[in-house]
Order: structure tokens, then sequence, then C-alpha cells
């Protein structure tokens, strides 16, 4: 016992000690000039973040009163730095060796696996880049136009319903449209989710994007250890069989299709019409190292553009929606727009050389992102330390890279509260990563000129059956930071229907 308080207590106090400033001297190089707000013992500055609804509003005033780079503490164990300066934010978009994803993403990795999104940025992920890029090539794009078309058919009679109704939340409505839009670009088949919203894949979609932001903020469901005996992780794990078999399914299908499809060409007997390809399509013919991709990795990729491409856009339509019937004078603009292209009002299809002429349409949709960007943070770790400026960064820190927060940047945009499109009518490139909704550099959007064409395409049929009005009673929205930005109060609008 003697031994036990009078040597091992004060060796391991002594051992402590020396790690302490051992650790300290070895961090002093790291973030100097870099600012923290106040802290308080053990939580650091985890007080000032207790929903997803407060975090804009609070690394806003982060950036007003601390500038840029701020460094963030979350308990004991956890920081990041909060990064919405301009020149880092160009270092770290442009760096080729900056590309891996920060640890925030990985309650997706169940879902999405090492598909586009989530994969650190190595050999396969470029291998994947180089060979998807290709699917979003013009000529492809043009193909979608019809399933534009056809799915914003489907969302106009839904909300024809709501004609009279002064205070329709929009939300809900759309983003059963962008995951019939993606489904069917993506494996080539219809799912009718605007038609039957209680279906399983649908319902599994819907779980699966609330369980991961309830996991990110929750200090239970946050550690795998935890989540296991919460009841969320049992409703995760029917959702993902349900959708991985769904996506299994589709792949196995096309690939017997297109077996049959070969054997009967090699056969002469081809009927000679040619099909509309979907994503998994090209991504069944594409060949990595003269091997195509294994069936895990098709599903993930197919997974990667189901998630990512349908809550971004969702947020994107019904944000416009919202600005475009708070803005009257803007939607005038749009209208005539919509007027000059299609003569006949009531001219029921769009086509790709249609969507190219929406001129002032894509500054109404710029201008939206600008202010409500789908994807206000994105998360970022680098390899190795590096130095910016005067301050190091050590490897495998989460950067969290704040695009709504030099989205409303002065010092980039005048009046940057004031809904403007036209300040994006000659726009000077001298500061490109002042304006970054699609990110920016060698991990940007693969998706971002569908999303454009799809986005133009929906609107346009919108405006030209409706008119917006503002929602009555008045509606404020509360912006909520999730994977995507939302409004927790919903985003609320009149519908009336135009002359
Ligand atoms: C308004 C609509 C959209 C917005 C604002 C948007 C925004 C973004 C942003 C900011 C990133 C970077 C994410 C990060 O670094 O963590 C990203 C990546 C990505 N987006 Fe989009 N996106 C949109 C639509 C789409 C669509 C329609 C698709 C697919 C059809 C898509 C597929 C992807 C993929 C696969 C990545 C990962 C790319 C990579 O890391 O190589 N996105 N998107």
């Amino acid at each position: 016992m003697a031994l036990l308080t009078d040597v091992f207590l004060p060796l391991v106090i002594i051992l402590l000690i020396f790690w302490y400033w051992y650790r300290s001297q070895k961090n002093k190089k790291y973030y100097q000039n870099v600012a923290t707000p106040p802290t308080v013992p053990i939580l650091g500055n985890a007080l000032d973040f207790t929903t997803t609804t407060e975090l804009l509003g609070t690394f806003m005033r982060y950036r007003k009163d601390y500038g840029g780079l701020v460094k963030v503490h979350i308990g004991p164990l956890r920081h990041f730095l909060l990064v919405s300066d301009y020149k880092m934010l160009e270092y770290l978009l442009s760096s080729p060796k900056i590309v891996d994803k920060s640890e925030d993403y990985k309650f997706l990795s169940s879902w999405l696996g090492t598909g586009l999104l989530l994969a650190d940025g190595g050999p396969k992920w470029k291998k994947h880049r180089k060979i998807l890029t290709p699917a979003f090539h013009f000529q492809i794009l043009e193909q979608f136009v019809d399933v534009f078309d056809s799915c914003s058919n489907v969302l106009i009679q839904k909300l024809d319903k709501e004609v009279g109704n002064t205070s329709v939340d929009v939300y809900p409505f759309v983003t059963l449209f962008t995951l019939d839009v993606i489904c069917e670009s993506t494996m080539g088949t219809k799912i009718n989710a605007q038609d039957d919203v209680t279906s399983d894949y649908v319902q599994s979609v819907k779980h699966m994007c609330r369980i991961i932001i309830e996991r990110s903020i929750s200090p239970v469901q946050m550690y795998d250890f935890l989540f296991v005996f919460t009841r969320n992780y049992f409703i995760q794990r029917r959702a993902l069989r349900i959708l991985h078999d769904k996506a299994d399914g589709v792949i196995s299908q096309r690939l017997r299709e297109l077996q049959a499809q070969t054997k009967t060409d090699s056969e002469g007997d081809s009927e000679g019409i040619k099909k509309k390809k979907a994503f998994l399509d090209l991504i069944l013919e594409a060949k990595v190292d003269g091997k195509p991709l294994s069936q895990d990795d098709i599903r993930q990729e197919v997974e990667t553009f189901m998630f990512a491409g349908h809550d971004t856009t969702a947020s994107a339509i019904s944000f416009t929606l919202y600005c475009l019937a708070n803005y009257p004078e803007v939607q005038k603009m749009a209208y005539e727009e919509q007027l000059s292209i299609f003569e006949d009002n009531n001219e029921p299809d769009v086509t790709y050389a249609n969507l190219q002429s929406m001129k002032y349409l894509e500054l109404v949709i710029k201008e939206t992102l600008r202010l409500y960007p789908s994807v206000p943070i994105i998360g970022r770790q680098s390899g190795e330390d590096f130095q910016f400026d005067n301050s190091w960064i050590p490897k495998g820190d989460t950067m969290l890279l704040f695009l709504y927060g030099i989205h409303r940047d002065p010092k980039y945009f005048k009046d940057p509260e004031v809904f403007d499109p036209n300040r994006f009518e000659n726009p000077d490139n001298k500061m490109p990563y002042s304006y970054i909704p699609f990110s920016a550099g060698p991990r940007n959007c693969i998706g971002q000129k569908f999303a454009m064409l799809e986005m133009k395409c929906v609107l346009s049929k919108i405006l030209r059956k409706f008119e917006l009005q503002p929602a009555v009673p008045q509606h404020n929205l509360l912006l909520t930071a999730e994977t995507v930005l939302k409004s927790a109060n919903g985003i609320k609008i009149g519908i009336k229907l135009r002359k």
C-alpha cells in the first residue's frame, strides 16, 4: 500500500504533468493568430449550439466578432476550425492535397459507403470521378429533360389542389418531386414518390435523412457503441436493407437487360430503338483499369447520387419559390421571361433549348443559392500538417467551410441581406471563392448542371401556372443547418391560379 501512495501515485502525477506540458509545447505552433470564443470548463463552446437552428446564427456571430478563422471547442475532446476567410477557402478548395472529407460525414457511410461524396481523395475517388464526369455531358443531360418535365407535371397537379391556400409549406411537395426525378434519372425506374408517399422506399429515404442529423447532434447516438441501444438503430437497419435491396435489385435487372440486349444485337435482331440511358447504365458501361465496377461500388455510386441529388435540389427549389413569392417585382420579370419563351402560355413541354434561354430565371436561382445555399457548411481535413499565413493546422483536424457565411459578407456582396438577382447579371469573376454554392475545385459538385436544368424546368412550369404570394399569416423562415439547409417551421407561400 505504501509503495502505491509513496511511489506509484506521485510517478503517475509527474508523468501526467509532463505529458500535459509536452503536448502544450508541441501544440504551441498550431492555431497561432486564430481566435477562440470564450469557453466554459469542460463544455468549451458547446452551450452555443444546443439545436441545429442556432448553428448558423452562432457561426455568423463568431465570424463577425472573431473573423474568418475561428477555433471552436465542443466538450473537452472535440474542436474544429470554422473557415469563412476568403484566402483560406481558396487555399483549401483549390488544393489538390486537402481533398478528404471530415469526420462529420461518417454518419452517412452506412448508406453511401465510399461513393464519390464520402470517398477520401485517394486513387479510387480519382478514378470514379473521372469515369462519372462524362455522365454529366450536355448530350446526356438533354435526355433527362423529359423526366424533369413529366415529374413537374405531377407536382403541378399536387399544387393545383392547394390553390387558394394562403399558407402552403412547399418543401414536402418539392422533396417528393426531386426524389422522383433523381430515382428515374439515376436508376431508370419510377418510384412515384409523389403519388405513393407511404411506400417503404420513400419512408426509408426520409428515415435515413432524419437519423443522420439526429446522430450528429445527439451525445448518445453519435457513438456507435451507444447508438446500437437506440430505437433509431433498428429503424436505420430496416431502412438500409430496403434501400440497398432496391438498388441491388435494379442493378441486377439492368445487367440482365443489357446482357440480353447485347445477345439480340449480336444476333442481328435489334429493333434499332435507342433506349434512354440512366446514370446507372453509364456506370455499368464504365471500366476502371479495364474492369467493370463491382456490384458494391455500383450500388454506392447510385445511392450517392440518390442522396446528393434530391434534398439539395429540393432545398434550392423551395427557397426559390419562397423568394419569388416574397419579391413580386422579381416574379413579374421571371414570368415575363417565360411568356417571351412560350408564346402560348399553355405550352405543356419544356425543351433543353427553352431551358438554355431562361437567363433571368437562372439569376433568380443563383441569388437564392447565395442567400440560402443548399449546403451551408462543408467539412474537410488534411492528411498532413500544413501552414497557412502564420498558423499551422494539424493533420486530421476538422475544418468547417462556412459557405453561408462568405455568401453574406459585405466585402463581396453589397447589401448582402437584400435579395437582388441582378447582382449576378455582370458577374466579375475576380473573387470566385466568395460564391460557392456548389463548392469549388477538385471536389466540387458533379451534378450542378443537372441540378440547374431540373430547377429551371420545374420553376418554369410552376411560374406559368400559378401566381406565388407571400404567406398569410406572414411567414418568417427559421433556418436550420441540417445536412442541407432547411427551415424548421417550413417554407410557406400562398398559391393562386394565373388567369
Ligand atoms: C442545388 C443543387 C445542388 C447543390 C447546391 C449541390 C452542392 C454540392 C456541394 C456544396 C458539394 C460539395 C460537398 C462537400 O464537399 O462535402 C456537392 C458534391 C456533390 N454533389 Fe452536389 N449539389 C446539388 C445537386 C446535386 C445533384 C443533382 C447531384 C447528382 C445528380 C449531385 C451530386 C454530387 C456528388 C456526387 C458530389 C460529390 C462530388 C465529389 O466529392 O467528387 N449534386 N454538391
